[in-house]
């Protein structure tokens, strides 16, 4: 018998309603199945499951069809939340099994290390604008249980800042943009705080291109009595749940379960999701050990790095070369974008293997720190180059 963790993430987001199901995740007895590759249910009412290619045993689609009806009908059974909630944010690979790293092998196949790649990303990038965008938690700075004390390493900022000088780089986060800022203390960058919903370009001069606007937006600014009305609702209605912490992030509300005893998950999600029940105007996304209430607009990372490449001057140029950098769900939307444009390339930070639109794939964050500087030593040698050669 053979046991995978679980990661199921129900993305609620407007009208769709989503359940990926990533097989890495998934606690399951694979006796006897396929080859478990990552798989996903788009669950939609009136449609029928889409089920993943290759046959399944009785068990495992029995499993599937029930997630499948519990996403349907609004619900997530229980077991399924907290392991949903665990796999979030994987500490350990469970039972390494040769099949277990033969699935691993295969992910790193198809989303390899940046590092190992980097000539071949810097190949791709020639004669075109690499544009920086790096997620903060768990990608510039390592996942720790307090957030308010979620720092980044100077030798991380100092990587950062040298970035800075050679590409136009953004901080892409869920946090509050002011917090981040007190986190990266780098007038230079562009922030987009609140999953892209606080916008703001540097306050230290650097232009990268003549046709680069001033920045200022906040797409969801009128939502802001709202949120303080339920964050202070949700603080009240979790101050009985030991260990929870709300986190007002501005144009959203990050409700923590890292230091929760996983035997109240259920309740303390339960007891979120009546709050933002109240509030049609709101819903929430799944994080790393964290439910992310935000205003139910039409706005995300993704949309966030398409509307920074175009104040860069960047809108409808072929000659420009994104590369983003994250570790969560959120920043998927952002991967997805980039696929979709066929410019640059997505990293993802992780150890583990996880469904995703990244394009590579980097461990953690000293990794993302080792690619940066690399990225500098690479600009700067060729611009010696050619210097020398004029
Ligand atoms: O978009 P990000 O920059 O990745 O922000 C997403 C959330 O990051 C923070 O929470 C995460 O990091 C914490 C500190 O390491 C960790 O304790 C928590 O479990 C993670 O989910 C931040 O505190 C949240 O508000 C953001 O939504």
């Amino acid at each position: 018998m053979v046991s995978f963790n679980i990661e199921a993430e129900r993305e609620n987001m407007g009208n769709q309603n989503v359940l990926i199901v990533d097989a890495f995740n998934l606690t399951l007895s694979t006796e006897g199945l396929p080859n478990p590759s990552i798989y996903s249910i788009a669950s939609q009412q009136k449609r029928p499951p889409v089920v993943p290619c290759g046959g399944y045993t009785n068990k495992k689609k029995l499993m599937l069809q029930n997630l499948e009806t519990n996403a349907a009908a609004g619900a997530r059974p229980n077991n399924c939340w907290v392991e949903s909630i665990r796999a979030s944010s994987p500490t350990h690979m469970k039972s390494i099994t040769p099949s277990l790293l033969e699935e691993k092998r295969a992910w790193i196949i198809r989303h390899p290390s940046a590092l190992d790649m980097f000539h071949e990303i810097t190949e791709a990038s020639k004669g075109k604008q690499i544009v920086m965008f790096l997620d903060y938690d768990g990608t510039l700075s390592p996942i720790v249980e307090n957030p308010d004390r979620a720092f980044m390493s100077g030798k991380m900022r100092r990587a950062v800042r040298q970035l800075a000088k050679y590409f136009p780089t953004a901080i892409v986060t869920g946090r509050c943009r002011d917090k981040v800022y007190d986190f990266v203390k780098l007038a230079e960058l562009y922030y987009a705080g609140s999953h892209g919903m606080d916008i703001k370009g540097p306050t230290k001069g650097l232009k990268y291109n003549q046709k680069s606007k001033v920045v200022n937006f906040q797409p969801a600014s009128e939502f802001l009595p709202l949120i303080d009305k339920v964050y202070k609702v949700l603080v009240e209605k979790t101050k009985s749940t030991p260990g929870a912490r709300v986190e007002n992030n501005k144009f959203c509300i990050s409700v923590h379960f890292r230091c929760v005893d996983e035997k109240k998950w259920n309740d303390l999600a339960q007891k979120v999701k009546e709050v933002v029940n109240e509030y049609p105007q709101l819903n929430w996304r799944q994080g790393r050990m964290v439910m992310e209430i935000r205003p139910k607009i039409e706005w995300d990372k993704g949309k966030a790095l398409e509307f920074l490449l175009e104040c860069l001057g960047f809108a409808d140029c072929s000659n420009v070369f994104p590369v983003y950098m994250g570790d969560d769900t959120t920043d998927e939307d952002a991967f997805k974008i980039l696929r979709k444009r066929e410019q640059g390339f997505g990293i993802l930070v992780s150890k583990f293997p996880k469904k995703t639109s990244a394009s590579y794939s980097l461990r953690e964050p000293d990794e993302v720190m080792d690619f940066l500087q690399k990225l500098v030593r690479w600009k700067r040698d060729s611009a010696d180059t050619t210097k020398s050669k004029v």
